[in-house]
């Protein structure tokens, strides 16, 4: 597999490289009410990229859109270069564009490794080897503990996961799904019902992850868009009312009359 590092080399001498994702003219409609309209994304290749807005926006219909959960009306979605409008989810996800709820249902009964262990043995198909020879699965015991120690709960790794704390749940979550070695990670309110320490916790880890990976995020937590986001789309009433870095879409009079408002 050619890495991030080896594909940013590869573009032509200074040229700007080509989005891993490029959603251009995107829509969506359910009977008569337009819940999603020309909606244009460009995520540049190893960037975190926020998508942001009022409730009802359109934020989950656009990422459900982009994981195939959802077939667009109208527009086109790139990925790597490839036209993947109406690829269903796990057309997708082979891709490498994983969204994280799609794999990180963790299994609350089982223990925090072994939760990471049936996340890599799905993506390894070895789910139904149980003959699988000890030295396969002891080196999927060797990444589980990577994952674990990448997260931040190697401490963590027997406890059963209905036991952890609702952070911990999350980067739980997070685990699971880097187990699947996703190129470009969708993440759905990272921060949701987080207490303020666990937040922190999150925006580190995410930063360690986004390394050699591309993130598109919906964040309702604008303190944290602004401390960890290259670049964001503001989504008001299914329309895309600015692009750019945080400064550039906060000084912008729709935006802050929109979302921003006092906090900008
Ligand atoms: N399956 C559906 N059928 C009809 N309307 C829908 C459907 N899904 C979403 N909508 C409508 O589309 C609009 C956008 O919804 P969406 O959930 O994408 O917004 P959002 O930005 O994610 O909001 P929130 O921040 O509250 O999660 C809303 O008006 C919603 O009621």
């Amino acid at each position: 597999m050619v890495s991030t590092a080896e594909r940013s080399r590869a573009a032509p001498g200074g040229a700007a490289p080509a989005p891993i994702l490029n959603v251009s003219g995107l829509g969506r409609r359910f009977g008569a009410f337009v819940a999603v309209k020309g909606v244009d994304i460009r995520v540049e290749e190893g960037s975190i990229h926020a998508l942001i807005g009022p409730n009802g926006a359109g934020k989950t219909t656009v990422f459900s859109m982009l994981s195939g959960f959802l077939k667009p009306t109208e527009g086109r979605i790139e990925y790597r270069g490839t036209d993947i409008t109406g690829a269903g989810p796990t057309q997708v996800a082979r891709r490498g564009m994983i969204r994280s709820f799609q794999i990180s249902a963790t299994f609350a009964h089982l223990s925090v490794h072994e939760n990471v262990r049936v996340a890599l043995q799905r993506k390894a198909g070895l789910a139904y080897q149980f003959w699988s020879p000890e030295s396969r699965l002891d080196r999927l015991d060797a990444r589980v503990a990577e994952l674990l120690a990448e997260v931040g709960l190697a401490a963590e790794r027997d406890t059963l996961a209905v036991n952890l704390s609702y952070g911990r749940k999350r980067m739980l979550e997070i685990a699971t799904t880097l187990a699947v070695d996703p190129d470009l990670l969708l993440l759905d309110e990272p921060m949701a019902g987080m207490a303020h320490e666990d937040v922190e916790r999150v925006v580190e880890l995410i930063r360690r992850i986004s390394d050699g990976r591309t993130i598109l995020m919906v964040e309702h937590n604008l303190s944290v868009v602004r401390n960890l986001c290259d670049r964001i789309t503001v989504l008001q009433r299914g329309e895309v009312i600015a692009e750019g870095s945080y400064a550039q879409v906060s000084a912008n009079p729709q935006v802050r009359e929109a979302y921003i408002g006092t906090e900008a």
